[in-house]
C-alpha cells in the first residue's frame, strides 16, 4: 500500500542529472509521485536514482521494464528494491515463471535490506501500439485482448497490478477486481500533444475508467512553466480517499 497526495507520477525522462535533481525536489509538492526510467538510470545510474529520489519526499515510481530470464529479472529487482523505490515493474510478456521470480524477490529483498516491499507491476502492451503495431510483432488478436490476456496472466502470478492504458482500464477493472492496481501512461490533458502515444486519455477520463495512478511525462516536463502544468493537471482531478488536500 503506498501513501500518495493525489495519483499523478512524474516522468522525469533526462540524461541530465542536475535537471532531473532540481525537478523533483520542485514538483515534489505538487504530484503524487517522481518516475525515473531507463534514459536517466542508462546515464546516471543508481547514484543518480539516490541523489534524486533524496530531493523529493515523493514516492519514487522505478520503471525500468525487465524483460529476461527468471534468475536475471530476480537479481535485477533485488538490486532495485535496495534503491527503496514504491514501484518497481517488469514486462508480463516475460512469463508467469519470470513474474514469479520478481515477485517472490521482490518481498525477500524488502525483507534483507528493512525496506517496505514495493509494488511490482507488469507491463501489458506498451502504451505506444496500436494494432497494427502489436500485429507486427506476431501478435495478431486486437491490443485490448492482449492487454487482458497479460493481465490475467499478471495477476495469477503473484503481481500487484499492471501497467496499462487508460483504454483498457474499466474493462480490466471489472476483470480483476478492485485491489488490483491500474498504472496508466498514455494520458494526455486536452491542451498538450499525443507525441509517440497512441492510446491516450486525458487524467480526468482516467481515472473515472479506473486508473489507480496515471504516468505523465512531456507535457509537465516540457511545459514552459512544468510546476504550474502539473497544477493544473492535479487541480482538475476528482480527490479520492486518503489523498492529501
Ligand atoms: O506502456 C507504457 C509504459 C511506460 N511508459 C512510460 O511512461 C512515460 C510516459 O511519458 P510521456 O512523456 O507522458 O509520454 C515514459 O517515461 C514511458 O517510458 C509509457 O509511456 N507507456
Amino acid at each position: 500500500m503506498i501513501q500518495l497526495r493525489n495519483p499523478v507520477f512524474c516522468a522525469i525522462d533526462t540524461t541530465d542529472l542536475n535537471k532531473a535533481t532540481r525537478l523533483a525536489a520542485r514538483i515534489g509538492d505538487t504530484v503524487g509521485g517522481i518516475k525515473l526510467g531507463l534514459e536517466f538510470f542508462t546515464s546516471q545510474g543508481r547514484r543518480g536514482v539516490e541523489q534524486v529520489a533524496k530531493a523529493s519526499e515523493a514516492p519514487l515510481f522505478l520503471d525500468l521494464k525487465f524483460h529476461d530470464i527468471p534468475n536475471t529479472v530476480a537479481g535485477a529487482i533485488r538490486a532495485a528494491v535496495s534503491l527503496k523505490p514504491a514501484i518497481v515493474n517488469v514486462h508480463a510478456g516475460g512469463g508467469r515463471t519470470m513474474m514469479q521470480a520478481a515477485v517472490k524477490a521482490a518481498s525477500e529483498a524488502a525483507a534483507e535490506f528493512g525496506v517496505a516491499r514495493p509494488l511490482v507491476l507488469a507491463v501489458t502492451v506498451l502504451t505506444s501500439m496500436d494494432d497494427g503495431d502489436l500485429s507486427e510483432t506476431g501478435v495478431v488478436r486486437p491490443v485490448s485482448d492482449q492487454v487482458r490476456a497479460l493481465a490475467a496472466l499478471a495477476r495469477e502470478s503473484g503481481i500487484d497490478g499492471v501497467v496499462c492504458s487508460p483504454h483498457e482500464a474499466s474493462v480490466l477493472r471489472a476483470d480483476l477486481g478492485a485491489d488490483f492496481k491500474l498504472l496508466c501512461p498514455g494520458v494526455r490533458p486536452h491542451w498538450a500533444g499525443a507525441d509517440d502515444q497512441k492510446r491516450i486519455m486525458t487524467p480526468t477520463e482516467a481515472v473515472a475508467a479506473g486508473a489507480d495512478y496515471l504516468v505523465v511525462g512531456r507535457p509537465i516536463t516540457g511545459a514552459a512553466e512544468p510546476i504550474a502544468a502539473a497544477e493544473k493537471i492535479v487541480s482538475e482531478l476528482p480527490r479520492r480517499n486518503g489523498e492529501a488536500s
